[in-house]
């Protein structure tokens, strides 16, 4: 990257940066959340000059599917025939000219200043003369020019004008329509894919025991709406706060702290004191979880296949460190110690982050990250082993957090181990459209097969490792019916051993929660991911 970077280092410094992350996003599958803080870190750029990058990158990639249908109706050859560097900047004049508050000749010269950097003298007469005919028109009166005609083709013409791949629009509106109605899921579908185009605000989560509400709306933010632990932060760097950078605070989106607390919240018959996050990484619900058990004295084992998000787990449970090793129980976080074969994450209490390290695992978007590439690790292809040595060490019914490194479908743990279990499911994301703008360009349809054949077996695991009468929730940040509705049913029906559990009452205050017992969350209805809930009990 570094010749490209110096090469378009005299364009304007907001747009060379815009388009060097847009590259990145295309050729190394980038993730752009991760991605941009770095190059707006290392370009020099703050302020007023690094929102507008972010707008402009962000915007770029959400709206992609909108402007290259723009841009195909103003060039006269194949969009596949187009220079890919110039198509980047030409989609970046585009999100300027259609969705930014940019003056149109500023977008135009500035844009074209930017292909003669990265490309040649014809690329950038090429580009002015493709812009200046995208600016001829809004992007009202683009869409009803290259849309489909919504009555003839509604899903064709949702997924040009709401810029989303046609596979996608058609599984949210089935998903819509299965949770509510043929005639809700109609007039709703617009709304929810305009959901997923706006910039979600940063959530915060407080860990139980290590800090309120209250202080968080002493420092600014407004009292989160559903989520007893959640508060919306107005402005500025989460990793800039005291307590986030402290471990007591994290960054977390209401929908999944409202469905680690609903699991919390669930009726128990016996006892309460094993508590097991299935598939932790990197450790948001896994936080609020260890909150939630350490204050009723239960314990919890946090598991993650792949050993480096393991350690993420491990960094978000850091605010309770001290708190265990005043407790002093044998066995408690910190003794677990070195790597096994599977990779004991370690200890919580005995590990410190150096400061650099805190302020960007504080800055991390965990909720973002669930949905980074690693998810689609699968265990049972890996064949990573057990640690069985690490979990004799944990300690039931102590207070006692513990992180390990393990394949889930081949549990390390024996059956009916646990009290409740959380198994937040790899998935293909689609709930979280939102966060990640260019994820819904890098999914298939493709990747449910394999997704849902995991999905079945990690339910199954989840069921077998918690005991009789014990509680599973399971979760995804996707509402596709396939991963949802379809998994759960599937499992279920070939169990004689399993009850479902109306999980609507375990979220009290939320509007519009359907015919249960399962919970769909929606952005447009609820402010949040679209989590899904299923709430199990093992008769
Ligand atoms: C949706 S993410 C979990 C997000 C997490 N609960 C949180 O709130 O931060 C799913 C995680 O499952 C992990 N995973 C995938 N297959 C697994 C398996 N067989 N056993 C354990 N973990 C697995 C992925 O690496 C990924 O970190």
């Amino acid at each position: 990257m570094a010749p490209r970077t110096m090469s378009i280092s005299h364009a304007d410094p907001a747009r060379a940066a815009a388009f060097e992350a847009l590259e990145a996003v295309r050729t190394r599958d980038a993730y752009a959340n991760l991605l941009l803080p770095r190059i707006l870190r290392d370009r020099g750029l703050t302020g007023r000059d690094a929102a507008f990058t972010t707008e402009l990158v962000y915007g770029t990639l959400r709206g992609l599917g909108t402007y290259d249908a723009v841009v195909a109706a103003c060039v006269d050859r194949s969009l596949d025939a187009v220079d890919p560097e110039v198509l980047d900047a030409l989609r970046l004049g585009t999100h300027q000219l259609l969705a930014m508050d940019v003056p149109p000749h500023a977008a135009v010269s500035t844009t074209v200043e930017l292909v003669r950097s990265v490309s040649n003298e014809g690329a950038s007469r090429f580009a002015n003369a493709i812009l200046r005919r995208v600016g001829q028109r809004d992007l009202e009166q683009w869409i009803d020019r290259i849309a489909p005609d919504p009555q003839d083709d509604p899903e064709g013409y949702l997924a040009v004008s709401r810029s989303h791949p046609r596979w996608i629009v058609s599984a949210l509106w089935d998903s819509l329509q299965a949770h509510r109605g043929a005639q809700r899921a109609h007039q709703d579908i617009g709304e929810l894919l305009a959901a997923d185009n706006a910039r979600p605000g940063v959530t915060l989560v407080t860990r139980p025991g290590l800090a309120a509400v209250g202080e968080l709306t002493g420092l600014g933010a407004l009292a989160g709406r559903y989520s007893p632990y959640a508060a919306y932060l107005a402005g500025g760097d989460p990793a800039a706060l005291a307590p986030v950078r402290e471990g007591r605070v994290g960054v977390q989106d209401e929908g999944s702290q409202l469905v680690a607390a609903a699991l919390a919240a669930a009726p128990l018959e016996g006892p309460d004191e094993r508590w097991l996050d299935m598939c932790a990484g990197p450790g948001g619900k896994a936080a609020l979880l260890a909150g939630l058990a350490l204050e009723r004295g239960a314990s919890l084992l946090a598991n993650e296949i792949a050993p480096h998000r393991a350690e993420l787990v491990r960094r978000s449970l850091r605010g309770y460190g001290d708190r265990l090793a005043a407790v002093g129980e044998a066995g408690a976080v910190g003794a677990a110690g070195s790597a096994g074969s599977a990779g004991v994450a370690g200890s919580v209490g005995g590990v410190a982050a150096a400061p650099g390290e805190q302020a960007e695992a504080a800055a991390l978007d965990v909720a973002a990250l669930a949905d980074s590439a690693d998810e689609l690790v699968i265990g049972d292809a890996l064949g990573t082993g057990s640690d069985d040595a690490a979990v004799t060490r944990f300690q039931p019914g102590s207070g006692t957090l513990q992180v390990i490194a393990a394949d889930a479908i081949r549990a390390p743990w024996k059956n009916a181990s646990f009290d409740r279990v959380m198994l937040d499911a790899p998935c293909t994301g689609l709930g979280a459209l939102r966060r990640r703008p260019e994820s819904r360009w890098r999914r298939g349809p493709e990747d449910l097969e394999r997704l849902t054949r995991v999905q079945r077996r990690l339910l199954s695991s989840a069921l077998d490792s918690v005991r009789p009468g014990g509680l599973v929730a399971y979760v995804t940040c996707s509402p596709h019916l396939e991963e949802t509705r379809d998994v759960v049913r599937q499992v279920v029906k070939a169990r004689r051993d399993v009850e479902r559990i109306d999980a609507r009452p375990l979220l009290p205050g939320l509007p519009e929660l359907g015919g249960g017992p399962d919970v769909q969350l929606w952005p447009h209805l609820h402010g949040t991911d679209a989590m899904y809930l299923a709430l199990l009990r093992r008769s």
